[in-house]
């Protein structure tokens, strides 16, 4: 089966891309590259050292004699998106190509309108390639747990029965997200819906936690092929950023109490979702929506993990409880099912020593790389 991975040169979408070849999948990776561009802009780098997506691909193929084609633009460009797909012919479309930072899209008005313009433009362009020219084909779209919020009931998967005065019906569950990036995933899973009513085409929303980790099968299996991995304040995200920063003797950064609740998953289940929303694609006219993640996690918690297993390896590890840059709730109710996943053969990961372990040895190894004054915060949801 053919599949298209949009946005394969970021830090989920190389590691998918790599896995779906693995398993046999002819993949093609489309990407305008735009992820190393942010942060030339912001003027931060990924720890890990990462090559070009064009040696990335080549040595994948010296490794393993698996052909990746490559396709360098911009989806927002709808003449060069259609092209792509009349040459690939494209069975399953991955979509991770957007802008995927809450605190870029907070930066300003124009990082905002970007992030809105960018996310829910290209993910249009791809329902109208689909609607015109591969009406068979499947969407698997990267949507996030955070376009729910956390409201003070329970998460279901994407829709939930409610009765109102003495009627029923099964409706999308209420969005509530906390920034305009998570706004722009709200956006497109409306579009993807309405389109999928209207055309018949097929789609599942994969609404992913917080990802961590760093290796999978296929990336570790060569230097050349190394993932990106982001530490700064606006890409970095939370277990992560707590790693290299025990690794670096910073303290840990846990934003205001610490309560938030989050989803989280390991990236070696990130490939797998993927593979299984592909393997068991979506009704024609169907907008599927699977909760992707394997465990929560408050914020304190992680960090009390993180300075428990720095502790065995001898790090100092200490928490500092900054002023939190963001509006969110600290202390409150989260409870989200995630079982259609685990139903289509997911074995979770789940957070453990050795994975912290292996996490924060990885960012000793490359912590020469890390540029201390990338760490705090410096967008505020205030200002
Ligand atoms: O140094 C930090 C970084 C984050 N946080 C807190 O950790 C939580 C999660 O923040 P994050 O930066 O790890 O993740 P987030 O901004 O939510 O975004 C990330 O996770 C989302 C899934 S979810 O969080 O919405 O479920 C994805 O959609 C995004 O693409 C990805 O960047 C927030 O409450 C934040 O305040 C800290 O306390 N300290």
């Amino acid at each position: 089966m053919k599949a298209l991975v949009i946005g394969g040169d970021g830090y989920c979408g190389w590691a998918t891309a790599l896995h779906l070849s693995n398993k046999g999948y002819d993949v093609a990776i489309l990407d305008n590259l735009a992820r190393r561009h942010w942060d030339d802009k912001l003027g931060v780098n990924t720890l890990t050292p990462i090559a070009s997506i064009q040696k990335r691909i080549n040595r994948w193929y010296e490794l393993t004699g698996k052909k990746i084609e490559l396709f360098v633009g911009d989806i927002t460009n709808y003449d060069f998106l259609i092209k792509a797909f009349r040459k690939f012919e494209p069975e399953s479309i991955v979509h991770f190509g957007e802008q995927r930072s809450a605190p870029y899209s907070m930066i300003d008005r124009e990082h905002a309108v970007f992030t809105q313009v960018n996310n829910v433009v290209g993910t249009l362009n791809i329902l109208y390639a689909m609607k015109e020219e591969f009406p068979d084909s499947h969407l698997v779209k990267l949507g996030t747990m955070g376009e729910y919020g956390t409201p003070n009931i329970d998460i279901e998967e994407g829709y939930i029965e409610i009765e109102h005065n003495g009627r029923k019906d099964i409706l999308p569950y209420p969005k509530q997200p906390g920034s305009f990036y998570h706004l722009s995933k709200v956006h497109d899973s409306h579009n993807i819906h309405f389109a999928c009513k209207i055309w018949g085409i097929r789609a599942t929303d994969l609404n992913q936690g917080v990802v961590y980790g760093v290796l999978t099968e296929e990336t570790g299996m060569d230097e050349l092929l190394i993932n990106r991995l982001d530490y700064d304040g606006v890409f970095g995200t939370a277990l992560n950023r707590f790693c290299i920063q025990a690794a670096i003797g910073h303290p840990l950064t846990v934003y205001g109490k610490g309560g938030q609740t989050r989803a989280f998953l390991d990236i070696r289940d990130t490939v797998r979702c993927m593979e299984l929303a592909i393997a068991n694609p979506a009704e024609a006219g169907q907008f599927r929506v699977f909760n992707q993640f394997t465990e929560l996690f408050s914020i304190k918690d992680l960090a009390t993990m993180v300075q428990k297993a720095g502790a065995t390896l001898g790090l100092k590890v200490e928490i500092n409880n900054l002023e939190n840059p963001r509006v969110e709730l600290e202390d409150h109710y989260f409870n989200a099912k995630n079982t259609k996943l685990l139903d289509l053969g997911l074995q979770p990961h789940y957070l453990s020593d050795s994975l912290l372990d292996s996490l924060l040895n990885f960012a000793n190894k490359y912590k020469g790389r890390v540029d201390m004054e990338q760490i705090l915060p410096k967008v505020s949801w205030r200002r």
